[in-house]
This record gives structure tokens, sequence and C-alpha cells, in this order.
């Protein structure tokens, strides 16, 4: 019989289409990658760099095999995604989860389209090895090769050094612990900060642990008290230093520094901390240190660091270290190996260093896992006999059995996870999602408990149920457009009302309504405005403080559910309700996302901004006329307003929508995390955790397809790195 293509082959007579060749030489595997870039499966750049390592080794008289050329692209593409290495076993074992090359799943495929898994499914990991263990552009980075092996593991060889700067950054510190003179004041001092009991609180234990490390790691989920500790470890850090200090000491106190990634994650740490360092009982403490000595303002990491534009390159390195004793790193899973690196780098040999973060969030954008590599295995603790004996007498808490381990590593000793969440409770659906997710499993009954409003904090939107409509549908994006104009309080239990959080009481969820009105009708007045640029900026501040009470985050940029569409959706509803003049261009009110940093205007990458008519121009009978700037918050935490004009601004989206990517470092009083209808590589448990956990108050999921959710729920990713088997 036959098949319906043959029929179709039949009547146009067109021959079937060649089986593909497999390519045999690097030439043939430099036109086939070709192909791949034409499909947008691979970048330009993984291409160029597999033509570049060719011509070095063909310089070097040595005939490139076709597999060389493979898998340079291969290796560079993987960091292209986050990977900071290609394992060649997993290549060959799984090639297509390795790779997950074409991105898009692969149903489409025509037939005479060779894929990567047609290629390195099948081969020995260990031929493979040998055959690139006798190219002269793998070495094992003693000499200078474009590729380094190590094991399994193949690296560009950039990030190979940056893998071992880093392990070696960290085995040194680990190995020189901070000598405590008196372990008796640093116990006096966090019973001062935290009471005193013999059951386990845990910020208390990550206190006790990081004060005996010269690098430390501090884990934990949202809520779980990651600033308060480090503001109580650093006040007894300070406390033991002053009471310990010689009267001839110039000053008492350590010079700490404390930084993030972005500079969202900074300003929101500033924002926290200054509370918490107001609420410390410094007068209780030995040495009383002055509240001067907990620092609460908050840098980037790359202004800590003194970036130089158009340079990787930073000011301060091992040349120029920075002038520190101590620093804090927040948000630390968004630290990539390159950035890390960098921070070794310029890290005096005796600074310690404190990284914060949650392991169970997304990966930094660029390659590395670093945070989440170094807390593998972190739930479990893996204490020796000895630290938890050492942590039992200084914070004279009792630490269960079972997280100690006679088999504990070096790195084990220095994290500490925190385990208890002061925001959400058992009854808040935004810490039950967060754990469930976590857990790898959402199942039915909690889907349905979601649903059926069973939880004060969370609304699930879907089509009705049994619609046959699909969200992406017309009247779903328009209901997606109505969440995004006022939040739909409705949706949610009692409307929202009535709820208090430790005592406080919490207001209704709002959409993007609530900051377009303040704009219109919080505006100072005219007459009295010009010169008085404070209201103005106490306007922009509270404005953008209003923009901060929610947002819809995306898996995906394209497609209905998509950043792009969605904001054309919100936007159009927007102006429908009258609060926005206009959809395209600059208009009063339209929120933007900077999407490259600008060192010139002193803006980075996720700064977000929102545009504001003001009265600063004149006209030619000298009347103030208005003009529209964009209002950011400053980068230092000060609380000032960066007012700058549209047409100096380079690289940026409207942002009603932005990814999940982006949203990390922030958290929203009311976030919409909209889950796609269809799985998609970067559908991940990491990238369904982090969008629930930016959720401070109130969490709308948007679910078309509860089978997509379930899904992605179960699928983590795993970046391939060789840091944790450095430190082991
Ligand atoms: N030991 C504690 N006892 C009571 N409340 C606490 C305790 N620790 C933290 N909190 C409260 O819990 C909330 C969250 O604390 P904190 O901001 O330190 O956590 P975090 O882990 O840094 O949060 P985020 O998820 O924002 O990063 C704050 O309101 C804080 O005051």
């Amino acid at each position: 019989m036959i098949g319906e293509s043959g029929y179709i082959q039949d009547l146009f007579d067109t021959p079937p289409a060649e089986p593909p060749t497999v390519p045999q030489t690097a030439a043939e595997a430099l036109a086939l990658m070709d192909d791949w870039v034409e499909r947008d499966w691979i970048r330009a750049l993984d291409h160029a760099f597999a033509a570049f390592v060719c011509n070095i080794v063909g310089e070097q008289g040595e005939q490139p095999s076709h597999m060389l050329a493979l898998l340079a692209a291969m290796v560079s593409h993987q960091v292209g995604r986050g990977h900071v290495c290609l394992d060649i076993r997993h290549l060959c074992r799984d090639t297509e989860p390795t790779l997950v090359l074409p991105s898009e799943g692969v149903a489409s495929l025509p037939a005479d389209c060779l894929r990567p898994s047609d290629l390195f499914s099948g081969i020995s990991p260990d031929e493979l090895i040998a055959d690139l263990g006798r190219s002269c552009a793998v070495g094992n980075g003693g000499q200078a090769t474009p590729l380094v092996l190590d094991g399994t593991r193949l690296y560009l060889r950039r990030f190979w050094r940056y893998e071992q700067a880093i392990a070696a950054g960290i085995r040194d510190r680990l190995e020189n612990p901070v000598e405590l003179d008196d372990a008796g004041l640093l116990a006096q001092a966090l019973n001062a900060l935290f009471g005193t009991g013999p059951e386990p609180d845990y910020q208390k234990i990550a206190c006790a642990l990081a004060a005996r490390n010269s690098f430390s790691v501090i884990t934990g989920g949202p809520g779980t008290g990651k600033t308060t500790t480090v503001v109580n470890l650093l006040a007894a850090l300070q406390s033991v230093a002053c009471e310990s200090a010689g009267a001839g000491d110039a000053s008492p106190y350590l010079r700490i520094r404390l930084s993030a990634p972005t500079g969202k994650a900074a300003a929101r740490l500033s924002e926290s901390i200054g509370g918490a360092v107001e609420r410390l009982p410094l007068a209780e403490l030995p040495g009383r240190p002055d509240k001067s000595a907990i620092p609460t303002q908050v840098t980037t990491l790359h202004r800590l660091l003194g970036s130089r534009p158009g340079s990787r390159r930073f000011r301060h390195d091992q040349d120029n270290p920075l002038p520190l004793d101590i620093l804090v790193i927040d948000e630390a899973s968004m630290v990539d190996v390159d950035l890390m690196a960098s921070v070794f780098a310029a890290l005096p040999a005796r600074a310690r260093l404190i990284m914060l973060g949650d392991k169970d969030q997304l990966a930094s954008v660029d390659a590395g896992a670093v945070l989440g590599e170094l807390c593998q295995r972190a739930e479990a603790a893996h204490y020796l006999p000895a630290t938890a004996r050492w942590l039992e007498s200084v914070s004279g808490c009792r630490l269960p059995a079972e997280l100690t381990d006679p088999q504990g590593l070096p790195l084990d000793q220095a994290v500490a996870m925190l385990r208890k969440s002061y925001r959400f409770d058992e009854h808040s659906g935004i810490g039950v999602l967060a754990a469930a997710t976590n857990a790898g499993k959402l199942d039915r009954e909690l889907i349905n408990r979601c649903r059926q409003q069973g939880f004060e904090d969370v609304a699930w939107v879907a089509p009705a149920s049994g619609s046959v409509r699909p969200l992406a549908s017309e009247p779903g994006t328009a209901l997606l457009a109505d969440h995004g104009l006022t939040g739909s309080p409705e949706r949610f239990r009692n409307s929202g009302e009535g709820r208090r959080i430790n005592d406080v009481s919490v207001a209704p969820p709002v959409g993007y309504g609530h900051y377009l009105r303040l704009i219109r009708d919080g505006r100072p007045v005219l007459a009295a405005a010009t010169e008085e640029r404070e209201r103005w900026d106490a306007w922009a501040t509270d404005v953008l403080e209003a923009f901060n009470h929610f947002k819809v985050l995306c898996a995906l940029r394209q497609g209905p559910f998509g950043v792009e569409g969605l904001n054309r959706e919100i936007a159009g509803r927007l102006r429908q309700a009258g609060l926005i003049d206009r959809t395209e261009g600059w208009y009063n009110g339209r929120p933007v996302l900077i999407t490259g940093n600008d060192y010139n205007l002193g803006l980075m990458n996720g700064d977000i901004g929102v545009t504001l008519s003001v009265p600063w121009d004149r006209d030619d009978s000298n009347k103030p006329v208005g003009t529209l700037r964009v209002a950011f918050p400053s980068s230092d935490g000060s609380g000032t307003i960066r007012w700058i004009s549209p047409s100096r601004l380079q690289s940026l989206e409207t942002v009603y929508a932005m990814t999940v990517h982006k949203s990390q470092g922030s958290e929203f009083t009311h976030a919409c995390l909209v889950i796609p209808d269809r799985l998609t590589p970067v559908l991940t448990r990491e990238l369904v955790y982090t969008g629930i956990t930016r959720a401070r108050h109130w969490l709308s999921l948007v679910v078309s397809q509860e089978g997509v959710l379930k899904e992605a729920v179960g699928r983590g990713v795993v970046r391939a790195s060789g840091l944790a088997r450095l430190l082991a």
C-alpha cells in the first residue's frame, strides 16, 4: 500500500528525499552546521568558534576531524545555554536532553535534515575522548589551547579557568578558617541577638557557622530570614571585633561591603537591611558596637569591582584588591562563573566571603550555577560530629542527628540552610506551592485546592471548567488583559479583603490600573511645581513603588503567552480603560525595562523605570510645558530619582509583562505567573519556583493546560559543571 506521502510523490513525480549524509570531514561538518545556524538551532558564534578551532589546528599541520568541529560548536552552544562545559559521556548517552537541539522539538523536521542526535548517539565516549586528546586544539589546561578536556568534560578554555579560580578561592578559604580567640564572646553576642533555647534556631546556627569560616554560604527560600540572619551575623562579628580590639587600634571594626548582582537586587537588600539594622539590640552586645559599623548601602558587584566600559576586566583584581575584610553577596544564585571568578581575584587573601541566596531558584542567565552547586548537599547538611559539637556549644541549640555525617566534606562545613519561612506559614498557598514545586510534584489535590480558592493568597486563572476555548484564543487573552488591568481581586477568596500577615493588614491585590491612577491622581499641582523637584521625586517614588505591586511574569518571549504578545494585549486594555493614551512609542505611564548595561547613564540591564510627564521645559512665553522623562530609582539605594530623557535610552522594552528570568532578584506584592500552553525547554521546575516566589502577598497562576504545568514541575535542570567535583 502506498502511504500518503508516497502518493503525493507519485503525483508530482518528485524523487524521495536523499537520506542525509553524515559528515566525514571538518568542512562537511561546518557546512552542516551552517544549516543549523540557518534554522536557529545554534548561534552563528558557535559555528564561528568551530571554524576558528579548525583553522588553528590546520595551521599547526593537523587535519581537523569532523568530530572536533562538531564538538567545538557544541561546547560553545552549551555555554550559551548556561552550562560551563559539555560532558562527553552525557552527550553520547543522552544526546537530545543534553543539547536540547533543536530546541522547539523535532516533529516538523524534513527527512533530509541531520540532527545532532543522529551524529553522537551510539558513539563510544571513550573513543571520542581519545580522539579529542590527540588534537592540538585540546589540552589539559596547562597549555594555551582553545579547548580543555578535564576527565569527560570538555570546556572552552576561559570557562575552565573560571571554574579553577573559583574552586581554588573556595578551597583556600576552607583550609584557612577564622581563628576565633574567644568563642564565648561570639556565643554571648548570638544569645543577645537570638535569645536562648535548645530548639534548633537555624538562623543562629547559620551565624555560628559563618562566624568561624572565611567562606560560607547561607541558603534559604523566600522569607526564611537571609537578610535578618546576615544583619545579625555582621552585628555579632563587629561585636566580637570591638570587644577584642586593643586600646591602640585605629578602628576596632571590620570593613564590610554588601553587594548584589543586579541594581534591583541591591536596591531591595538596601531597603530591607536598613530596617533590620534599626532593630538590632546593639547596646546588649559585648563591645556595644556602633550602628554605623553595620553597613546598609548595597552596591552591585560590577560597581564594587569597578567595571570599565568596553572591557571585561575590572579595576579591582589580584593586583588591586578590594579594601575590605568581609564581602557579602546577596542573591548569589544570579552570579555566573565569570563574575564569581572576578570576585575571587579581587578579594584580599584573608577577606571573608559570605554568599546568600536561594539554591532552588533559576541559575544565572550566563554560564554557571555556582550557588546551586555549592548547596547540592545543603538539605542534609552533612556536618562532621566536630562541627556539630562546635555549633551546639556556640549556639546553645541541639542539632538534629540527621544533619551530622562523619563523612561530611569540607565544603559541607561552610554551608548553612535556613529552614523556616517567617513570611509563609502552612496556610499560605504561595508557600505550599513553592514547596510542592521544589519537591517536583504538584498533585491533583493541591491543584484543586488552588482552583477552589482553598488558599487566600492564590488565584487560579484558567478557562472556565469544561470550556473548549483555550486561553490563547481571543476571549482568553482578553481575560489576561483584564487581569492585567485590575489584578482580578474577585478571583481571590473574599476578593482579597481582610488578610493579615504577622498582625499587619495586607491590601487587596491590584493590577496595573493602580499605578496608572496614581500617575493621574497623584501628580503634583502644576502651578506650584517647577522648582520643587522633591515633590516630583516623591511622586515618582510612589509611582515606582506602586508599579512594583503587580507584575505579569512569563516563561516565554513569543506567542500569546509570551512577553511580547501580553505586553501588546495589556497595553491595549489599559488604553481602552483610558489610563494611557497610546500603546506604541513613548507615552505618559509607559513602564520600561533596560535590556543592556549603559555605564554612561549608570543604568544596568534589568533596571525598571516609568515614563512620566513633567513640566520642566518652557515654551516661548516661558510657560511650563509637559515633557516626558523616565524616572528610575537611584542605583545606590538612596531613594532618590534619576530622571532620564527617553531619547538617551538605548536598549529597552515595555514591561507590563517580563520574563521570569528577568524578574530574578525582584519581588512583587502581586505576581501573575503565566504558564504557556505547551512545554518548551525553558519551562522547568526552577523557572516555576522562581516565578511563584516572586510573589510577596498575592499570586495568580494563569494555567491554560494543567498537564504542561505538572510536567514542567517534574523537570529539573542540571547545569554541566565541574565545581562540585573540584571541591569534593
Ligand atoms: N527569627 C525571626 N523571627 C521573626 N520574624 C522573622 C525572623 N526572621 C525573619 N523574620 C521576618 O520575616 C520576614 C522575612 O525576613 P527576611 O527579609 O530576613 O528574609 P529573606 O530570606 O531575606 O527574604 P527574601 O525572600 O525577601 O529574600 C521579615 O519580615 C522579617 O522581619
